[in-house]
Protein backbone atom coordinates (compact mmCIF):
# COMPACT_ATOMS: atom_id res chain seq x y z
CA UNK A 1 0.00 0.00 0.00
CA UNK A 2 1.13 3.85 -0.68
CA UNK A 3 0.40 5.66 1.82
CA UNK A 4 0.46 9.67 2.47
CA UNK A 5 0.03 10.12 5.79
CA UNK A 6 -0.15 14.40 6.23
CA UNK A 7 2.60 14.96 3.26
CA UNK A 8 2.75 19.05 3.19
CA UNK A 9 4.24 21.69 0.92
CA UNK A 10 4.26 24.76 0.66
CA UNK A 11 5.49 26.80 -1.94
CA UNK A 12 7.50 30.04 -1.28
CA UNK A 13 5.68 32.51 -4.11
CA UNK A 14 2.47 32.53 -5.48
CA UNK A 15 0.27 34.76 -7.48
CA UNK A 16 -2.57 36.76 -5.58
CA UNK A 17 -5.71 33.44 -5.43
CA UNK A 18 -3.45 31.01 -5.50
CA UNK A 19 -3.70 27.64 -3.04
CA UNK A 20 -0.02 27.71 -1.79
CA UNK A 21 -0.19 25.29 1.13
CA UNK A 22 -0.79 21.22 0.34
CA UNK A 23 -1.38 18.84 2.98
CA UNK A 24 -2.17 15.40 1.07
CA UNK A 25 -3.96 12.14 2.97
CA UNK A 26 -4.43 9.06 0.36
CA UNK A 27 -3.92 5.79 0.22
CA UNK A 28 -3.27 3.31 -2.83
CA UNK A 29 -2.93 -0.13 -2.99
CA UNK A 30 -1.09 -2.61 -5.33
CA UNK A 31 -3.49 -3.21 -8.32
CA UNK A 32 -5.67 -0.49 -8.04
CA UNK A 33 -5.87 2.62 -9.72
CA UNK A 34 -7.15 5.69 -8.08
CA UNK A 35 -7.93 8.95 -9.77
CA UNK A 36 -7.53 12.48 -9.05
CA UNK A 37 -8.78 15.34 -10.77
CA UNK A 38 -9.26 18.91 -9.32
CA UNK A 39 -9.32 22.79 -11.45
CA UNK A 40 -6.11 23.83 -12.62
CA UNK A 41 -3.48 24.83 -10.09
CA UNK A 42 -5.21 22.64 -7.27
CA UNK A 43 -1.75 20.83 -6.64
CA UNK A 44 -2.43 17.86 -8.81
CA UNK A 45 1.28 17.95 -10.27
CA UNK A 46 2.18 18.69 -6.89
CA UNK A 47 0.87 15.52 -5.42
CA UNK A 48 2.83 13.53 -8.52
CA UNK A 49 5.77 15.27 -7.28
CA UNK A 50 5.74 14.08 -4.17
CA UNK A 51 5.03 10.92 -4.13
CA UNK A 52 8.14 10.33 -7.86
CA UNK A 53 10.46 12.47 -4.85
CA UNK A 54 11.08 15.30 -7.17
CA UNK A 55 9.57 17.66 -4.63
CA UNK A 56 9.92 17.69 -0.72
CA UNK A 57 7.40 17.35 1.82
CA UNK A 58 8.16 20.32 4.60
CA UNK A 59 6.11 17.53 7.18
CA UNK A 60 4.21 14.48 6.73
CA UNK A 61 5.17 10.42 5.72
CA UNK A 62 5.31 8.63 2.47
CA UNK A 63 5.36 5.42 2.70
CA UNK A 64 5.39 1.94 0.34
CA UNK A 65 4.38 -1.36 1.92
CA UNK A 66 5.90 -0.40 5.16
CA UNK A 67 8.62 1.28 4.63
CA UNK A 68 9.20 4.87 4.95
CA UNK A 69 10.12 6.07 1.23
CA UNK A 70 9.65 10.23 2.53
CA UNK A 71 13.49 11.00 2.07
CA UNK A 72 14.43 8.45 -0.61
CA UNK A 73 15.58 9.68 -4.19
CA UNK A 74 13.18 9.63 -7.28
CA UNK A 75 15.31 7.02 -8.89
CA UNK A 76 15.62 5.03 -5.48
CA UNK A 77 11.00 4.72 -5.44
CA UNK A 78 9.83 2.41 -7.64
CA UNK A 79 8.10 4.77 -9.51
CA UNK A 80 7.50 5.53 -13.18
CA UNK A 81 6.15 9.01 -13.98
CA UNK A 82 4.30 10.28 -17.20
CA UNK A 83 4.84 14.16 -17.30
CA UNK A 84 2.19 15.95 -19.34
CA UNK A 85 5.84 16.99 -21.28
CA UNK A 86 6.82 13.61 -22.08
CA UNK A 87 10.12 14.36 -20.93
CA UNK A 88 11.97 12.73 -23.66
CA UNK A 89 15.66 13.11 -24.73
CA UNK A 90 16.09 14.99 -27.85
CA UNK A 91 19.54 13.68 -28.92
CA UNK A 92 18.17 10.12 -28.64
CA UNK A 93 15.90 8.05 -31.20
CA UNK A 94 12.60 6.29 -30.06
CA UNK A 95 14.43 3.16 -29.39
CA UNK A 96 17.09 4.06 -26.93
CA UNK A 97 14.32 6.90 -25.24
CA UNK A 98 12.14 3.43 -24.20
CA UNK A 99 15.05 1.87 -23.57
CA UNK A 100 16.57 4.08 -21.06
CA UNK A 101 13.40 3.52 -19.21
CA UNK A 102 14.81 -0.79 -18.93
CA UNK A 103 18.49 -0.45 -18.82
CA UNK A 104 19.91 2.96 -17.85
CA UNK A 105 23.44 2.25 -19.86
CA UNK A 106 21.10 1.39 -22.56
CA UNK A 107 23.08 -2.19 -22.90
CA UNK A 108 19.67 -3.88 -23.90
CA UNK A 109 19.25 -7.30 -24.54
CA UNK A 110 17.53 -9.33 -27.00
CA UNK A 111 14.68 -9.38 -25.02
CA UNK A 112 14.03 -5.66 -24.42
CA UNK A 113 14.47 -5.09 -28.22
CA UNK A 114 11.51 -7.45 -28.68
CA UNK A 115 9.69 -5.99 -26.27
CA UNK A 116 10.41 -2.21 -27.27
CA UNK A 117 9.40 -3.32 -31.28
CA UNK A 118 6.40 -4.66 -29.92
CA UNK A 119 5.18 -1.88 -27.57
CA UNK A 120 5.98 0.46 -30.48
CA UNK A 121 3.72 -1.75 -32.80
CA UNK A 122 0.99 -1.57 -30.64
CA UNK A 123 0.96 2.29 -30.90
CA UNK A 124 1.42 2.71 -34.58
CA UNK A 125 4.76 2.99 -34.10
CA UNK A 126 6.28 0.37 -35.77
CA UNK A 127 8.33 2.49 -38.61
CA UNK A 128 9.71 4.99 -36.18
CA UNK A 129 12.14 3.48 -33.80
CA UNK A 130 14.80 5.07 -35.74
CA UNK A 131 13.27 8.90 -35.44
CA UNK A 132 14.23 11.81 -32.78
CA UNK A 133 11.50 13.03 -30.67
CA UNK A 134 11.82 16.26 -32.71
CA UNK A 135 10.99 14.28 -35.73
CA UNK A 136 7.63 13.23 -34.16
CA UNK A 137 4.36 15.05 -33.69
CA UNK A 138 3.13 15.69 -30.62
CA UNK A 139 0.88 12.53 -30.04
CA UNK A 140 3.59 10.17 -31.33
CA UNK A 141 6.40 11.78 -28.68
CA UNK A 142 3.11 11.11 -25.87
CA UNK A 143 2.73 7.25 -27.23
CA UNK A 144 6.68 7.20 -27.12
CA UNK A 145 6.72 8.64 -23.31
CA UNK A 146 3.93 6.15 -22.49
CA UNK A 147 5.23 3.26 -23.60
CA UNK A 148 8.79 3.44 -22.08
CA UNK A 149 6.67 3.87 -18.81
CA UNK A 150 4.17 0.86 -19.41
CA UNK A 151 7.19 -0.80 -20.08
CA UNK A 152 8.99 -0.36 -17.19
CA UNK A 153 9.14 -2.94 -14.20
CA UNK A 154 8.53 -0.26 -11.04
CA UNK A 155 5.51 -0.89 -8.83
CA UNK A 156 3.94 2.44 -8.82
CA UNK A 157 2.86 4.25 -12.26
CA UNK A 158 1.81 7.87 -12.48
CA UNK A 159 0.04 9.23 -14.98
CA UNK A 160 -0.12 13.23 -15.29
CA UNK A 161 -3.63 13.20 -18.16
CA UNK A 162 -1.57 10.72 -20.13
CA UNK A 163 -4.06 9.58 -23.06
CA UNK A 164 -5.07 13.51 -23.74
CA UNK A 165 -5.23 14.42 -27.37
CA UNK A 166 -4.75 10.76 -28.24
CA UNK A 167 -6.96 9.03 -30.85
CA UNK A 168 -9.32 6.42 -29.72
CA UNK A 169 -7.79 3.54 -31.30
CA UNK A 170 -4.95 4.41 -29.53
CA UNK A 171 -6.47 5.05 -26.23
CA UNK A 172 -8.15 1.62 -25.83
CA UNK A 173 -4.48 -0.19 -26.68
CA UNK A 174 -3.30 1.94 -23.71
CA UNK A 175 -6.03 1.15 -21.48
CA UNK A 176 -5.24 -2.45 -21.82
CA UNK A 177 -1.79 -1.95 -20.87
CA UNK A 178 -2.48 -0.10 -17.93
CA UNK A 179 -4.99 -2.87 -16.69
CA UNK A 180 -2.66 -5.31 -17.63
CA UNK A 181 0.04 -3.78 -15.43
CA UNK A 182 -2.69 -3.56 -12.86
CA UNK A 183 -3.57 -7.16 -13.02
CA UNK A 184 0.56 -7.51 -12.03
CA UNK A 185 0.03 -5.36 -9.00
CA UNK A 186 1.27 -2.32 -10.29
CA UNK A 187 -0.65 0.43 -8.18
CA UNK A 188 -2.06 3.40 -10.40
CA UNK A 189 -2.36 6.74 -9.85
CA UNK A 190 -4.02 8.72 -12.34
CA UNK A 191 -4.53 12.49 -12.89
CA UNK A 192 -7.06 12.96 -15.37
CA UNK A 193 -10.26 15.12 -16.03
CA UNK A 194 -11.27 13.13 -18.90
CA UNK A 195 -14.28 10.94 -17.99
CA UNK A 196 -14.15 8.02 -20.61
CA UNK A 197 -10.53 7.34 -19.09
CA UNK A 198 -11.37 7.53 -15.50
CA UNK A 199 -14.29 5.17 -16.42
CA UNK A 200 -11.81 3.24 -18.43
CA UNK A 201 -9.29 2.73 -15.28
CA UNK A 202 -10.00 3.85 -11.90
CA UNK A 203 -11.20 1.86 -8.73
CA UNK A 204 -11.85 5.27 -6.84
CA UNK A 205 -11.67 8.49 -6.96
CA UNK A 206 -10.26 11.53 -5.32
CA UNK A 207 -11.14 15.61 -5.62
CA UNK A 208 -8.35 18.13 -4.93
CA UNK A 209 -9.77 20.93 -3.32
CA UNK A 210 -7.91 23.70 -1.54
CA UNK A 211 -4.56 21.93 -1.23
CA UNK A 212 -6.61 18.76 0.15
CA UNK A 213 -7.56 15.63 -1.36
CA UNK A 214 -11.17 14.98 -0.91
CA UNK A 215 -13.27 11.73 -1.76
CA UNK A 216 -15.28 12.08 -4.86
CA UNK A 217 -18.99 11.45 -5.92
CA UNK A 218 -18.89 8.91 -8.58
N1 LIG B 1 7.63 26.53 -8.30
C1 LIG B 1 6.51 27.12 -7.87
N2 LIG B 1 6.56 28.27 -7.14
C2 LIG B 1 5.44 28.85 -6.70
N3 LIG B 1 4.18 28.37 -6.91
C3 LIG B 1 4.09 27.24 -7.63
C4 LIG B 1 5.22 26.55 -8.16
N4 LIG B 1 4.79 25.46 -8.83
C5 LIG B 1 3.45 25.47 -8.74
N5 LIG B 1 3.03 26.54 -8.03
C6 LIG B 1 1.66 26.89 -7.70
O1 LIG B 1 1.12 25.85 -6.89
C7 LIG B 1 -0.22 25.57 -7.26
C8 LIG B 1 -0.37 24.12 -7.65
O2 LIG B 1 0.33 23.87 -8.86
P1 LIG B 1 0.25 22.47 -9.59
O3 LIG B 1 1.12 22.55 -10.81
O4 LIG B 1 0.50 21.40 -8.62
O5 LIG B 1 -1.31 22.45 -10.01
P2 LIG B 1 -2.08 21.44 -11.01
O6 LIG B 1 -3.32 21.03 -10.28
O7 LIG B 1 -1.18 20.37 -11.46
O8 LIG B 1 -2.45 22.42 -12.21
P3 LIG B 1 -2.74 22.10 -13.78
O9 LIG B 1 -3.99 21.27 -13.83
O10 LIG B 1 -2.94 23.48 -14.35
O11 LIG B 1 -1.52 21.40 -14.31
C9 LIG B 1 -0.57 26.55 -8.38
O12 LIG B 1 -1.25 27.64 -7.80
C10 LIG B 1 0.79 26.95 -8.93
O13 LIG B 1 0.75 28.26 -9.46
Amino acid sequence: MLIADALSFHYSRAEPGQTLDFCFDMQLAPGECLAVDGPSGAGKSTLLNLIAGFLTPATGQLSWKGEDITRLKPWQRGVTTVFQDHNLFDHLPVWANIGLGMAADLRLTAEHRRRIAEGLEQVGMAEMTERLPGELSGGQRQRVALVRALLRDTPLLLLDEPFTGLDRANRETLWTQVESLKRREVAVLLVSHDVEDVEALADRRLRLVNGRLLSSVQ
